[in-house]
């Protein structure tokens, strides 16, 4: 299920992960996959919060990877139960971290998973300690390619600049899900 707006979705229990998700990479796809394994586990709903378009791309201009549809597509076959996507503007970015802390709680995450670079809320202020202080915040590790370089979707966009399309076909993973 679709929501477009946080404070329309309240849950007794969830597993959540928060991120642009540009591109559903292999590492978002580890991070992604252990989540919903985390809520199989736990029988509770597997949520995500992500952004639209994605911040870096708001802010930057940098090239989006993957469209909204897409993204939801994918998100469909990992077995996500809830999206919610919030229209990442001027408005949305001034959001303080207490702010946003507040309406992840009417999620009632039992556990929330992230990468371990993960930052939120205004001026990026939000960090994993922070996040800690609230919830039971567990880290997948940073998985990296076969040569140790980085996966993330800034990496895939420079290479698809560059040309590389095989290696960044290959960063963003065949999404074998079923
Ligand atoms: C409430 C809120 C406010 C944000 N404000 C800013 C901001 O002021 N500057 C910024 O660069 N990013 C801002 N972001 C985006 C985050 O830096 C980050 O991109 C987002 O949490 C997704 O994490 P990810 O980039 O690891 O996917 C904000 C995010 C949230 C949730
Ligand atoms: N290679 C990776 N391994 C594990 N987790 C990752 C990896 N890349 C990103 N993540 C995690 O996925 C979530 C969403 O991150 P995000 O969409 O910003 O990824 P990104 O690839 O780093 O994007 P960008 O390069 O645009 O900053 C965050 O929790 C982040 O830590």
């Amino acid at each position: 299920m679709i929501i477009y707006d946080a404070g329309d979705l309240h849950l007794p229990a969830s597993v959540l992960t928060i991120g642009s998700f540009d591109g559903i990479h292999k590492g978002h796809q580890t991070l992604l996959l252990k989540a919903k394994e985390r809520a199989n586990r736990l029988n509770a709903p597997f949520v995500v919060f992500t952004f639209d378009p994605p911040p870096k791309v708001f802010l930057t201009g940098c090239k989006q990877l993957m469209p909204l549809d897409d993204k939801l597509e994918r998100l469909k076959e990992i077995g996500v139960d809830y999206v919610i996507i919030a229209k990442f503007n001027k408005a949305f970015m001034q959001k303080e971290v207490s702010e946003f802390i507040k309406e992840i709680h009417d999620l009632n995450p039992l556990e929330i998973w992230e990468g371990p670079n993960f930052l939120f809320g205004k001026n990026r202020e939000g960090t994993i300690e922070v996040l800690r202080k609230h919830f039971d915040v567990n880290i997948v590790s940073l998985l990296i390619c076969s040569q140790g370089k980085m996966i993330s979707s800034s990496r895939i966009r420079e290479l698809l600049k560059q040309g590389e399309i095989i290696e960044a076909d290959r960063l963003l993973g065949d999404y074998t899900f079923k």
